[in-house]
């Protein structure tokens, strides 16, 4: 994905496409491009794209002026000869992503994330029936109704969240933003490291977070193909690292430490566990039971002849294929979520008439009074139509990777008589969502039609989860998830907090209120800039209902 990311940017997918390709056939010639900035021999449109990305420009917000400048949704750009399309409907992603998703579910070669070692992860892998096998094993045990026998340890992590908010509470007002990231963090951290390696001790987990921290920062930097002049000249890594200006080969280096370090560490100790006897039930070990059952049993179905291999091999690629799922999954389910549950906070701090609402709507189900009693649960959620409805706003507003990954076209295809196709921008488009920069939750909830106006205007707005989580065979198979950690999370904050906005911090006079529209950190996943809040208990009921959290094991199906 060529891109840094930017919070207005909403879904933009970006197709690197083979132009050599589209040279060879002449009846395609006579097409042309969609718009897009003039370009210049050679080094195409690199002065209006990447240039100017070195001041404060984001790479989005670059996109979106040439949108108004080309008076198109759909837009064309060459940079040394490296053609990207940035498609922004709704209609053009389905048609092409997912009706067309035999030739668009690749992935542009990524050469500096591969220097970085980021060959094993998944989610860069092309479109392969090595990709197909890690999607197959990794969507087994991360599907809906398998995420569902994780609820009870979510609902354990839910609770030592709201623990630690507490915590924080009986000492200061006003919540930091480091604090409040910080167990936001480690919650984020705690299921995914749990659902995949049964990793639970404090002390692992401490260690697992700050690698995985260390370990995004090659993945924010690379997976944007054209970060990199190596993306566009492949030949360049073959360049020694100790090459005068071969500045990016050591940089590779020093993050290659750090992604081998991601895939192998949390595994090793995963295989150690199970060595011993302790091992829990989780991702990792339910995959190694089936590896077992796959090769001795007549009735195998995971088949891997299509990657040419004996039956012994199998064993050995099937064990790193597991391994590089639940390293995919450590690294991609770490930062999403966190930057979901933050953009909730400050959100929030500014909706006070939307919080009341939701708690008076939570109050009513959960049979509660300003003395909660009882938290949020699962089982709640069907009954909780103006919470789902927060919750879709959140997501529709803020996706916390906008710009997605970019998915890559294997053939020559045209689509409404261009190369490249046409479109808007999805989750902020006018025409699926009206008023489209509001927060509005109501957006979501079914209201009767009025007598005589049209009836689109009272039909539901689509469902963001939709567009929010990708398309076709690449869609986020880690979305189950992510959706239901981050609901209960948001069900539980709305259930016992008051979270208000600082305007004004009279400690530092120069500090400004975050504003929840502009104020986001570029990068492949958004997050606010550092805030600061009120988030107080609703009362001394729901303080102690903080504590205490949910009563219940974390026992989990094998
Ligand atoms: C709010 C949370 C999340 C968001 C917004 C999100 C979004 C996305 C998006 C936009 C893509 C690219 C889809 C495409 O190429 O069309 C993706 C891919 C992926 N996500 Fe997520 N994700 C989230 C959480 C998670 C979690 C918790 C996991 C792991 C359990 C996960 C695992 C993956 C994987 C493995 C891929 C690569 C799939 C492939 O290339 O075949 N994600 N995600």
């Amino acid at each position: 994905m060529p891109s840094t990311v930017h919070l207005l940017a909403i879904p933009v997918l970006l197709i690197v496409y083979n132009l050599g390709k589209y040279l060879l056939r002449r009846h395609l010639q006579t097409l042309s491009y969609p718009p897009g900035p003039g370009r210049l021999p050679i080094i195409g449109s690199f002065f209006d794209v990447l240039a100017p990305r070195t001041g404060l420009e984001t790479q989005w917000a670059i996109y979106r002026d040439m949108g108004h400048e080309y008076h198109s949704d759909i837009l064309h750009i060459d940079i040394l000869g490296d053609h990207t399309v940035v498609l922004n409907s709704a209609k053009a992603a389905e048609e092409l992503l997912e009706k067309r998703s035999g030739i668009y579910s690749s992935r542009p070669t990524m050469y500096m994330a591969n220097e970085s070692g980021w060959g094993w992860n998944f989610v860069t892998m092309p479109y392969t029936s090595w990709w197909r096998l890690h999607r197959r094993t990794f969507h087994q045990h991360f599907r809906s109704d398998a995420v569902a026998a994780y609820h009870p340890f979510i609902r354990q992590a839910t609770s030592r969240f709201l623990r630690s908010l507490s915590g924080i509470q009986s000492t200061t007002m006003v919540t930091q933003y480091n604090d409040l990231q910080a167990i936001v963090r480690q919650h984020a951290a705690s299921i995914i490291l749990y659902t995949t390696y049964g990793i639970t001790e404090q002390e692992d987990m401490d260690a697992f977070v700050e690698l995985v921290n260390n370990a995004a920062e090659s993945m924010i930097a690379t997976i944007n193909h054209g970060n990199f002049l190596v993306d566009y000249f492949p030949l360049l890594r073959y360049v020694p690292a100790w090459f005068p200006g071969a500045h990016f080969k050591r940089k590779a280096v020093h993050w290659s430490q750090f992604t081998s370090d991601l895939v192998n560490k949390p595994w090793k100790q995963l295989r150690a566990s199970i060595s011993s006897g302790t091992a829990v039930s989780c991702f990792g070990t339910k995959s190694l039971q089936k590896l077992d059952l796959t090769f001795n049993a007549a009735d195998a179905t995971e088949d891997t002849s299509d990657l040419g291999m004996s039956k012994t091999d199998s064993d050995t690629k099937m064990e790193e294929v597991i391994r590089n799922c639940a390293g995919s999954a450590y690294l991609a389910g770490s930062d999403t979520s966190v930057s979901l549950v933050l953009i909730s906070v400050l959100v929030l701090s500014h909706h006070p008439e939307i919080q009341a609402k939701a708690q008076e709507e939570l109050d009513r189900v959960l049979g509660s009074t300003a003395n909660a009693t009882q938290l949020p649960d699962f089982s709640d959620r069907e009954s909780l139509p103006y919470v789902e409805a927060v919750f879709k706003e959140l997501l529709r507003m803020y996706p916390s990777a906008p710009l997605g990954v970019p998915h890559y076209s294997v053939a020559d295809d045209v689509y409404d008589g261009y190369f490249i196709p046409k479109g808007k921008a999805i989750l902020h488009d006018e025409n699926l969502y009206p008023d489209p920069l509001t927060f509005n939750p109501d957006r979501f909830l079914r209201t009767e039609p009025q007598r005589g106006a049209p009836c689109a205007k009272h039909s539901l707005n689509p469902d963001p989860e939709l567009y929010a989580f990708g398309f076709g065979r690449r869609i986020c198979p880690g979305r189950h998830l992510a959706l239901d950690t981050s609901w209960l999370v948001l069900a539980c904050l709305l259930a016992t907090c008051n979270i208000s906005r600082i305007s004004s911090d009279n400690t530092d006079p120069k500090s400004k209120e975050i504003d929840p529209i502009a104020d986001f950190a570029d990068g492949v996943v958004v997050h606010p800039k550092p805030f600061k809040s009120c988030i107080s208990p609703r009362s001394a009921g729901a303080f102690e209902l903080m504590k205490s959290g949910y009563e219940v094991g974390i026992e989990v199906e094998a």
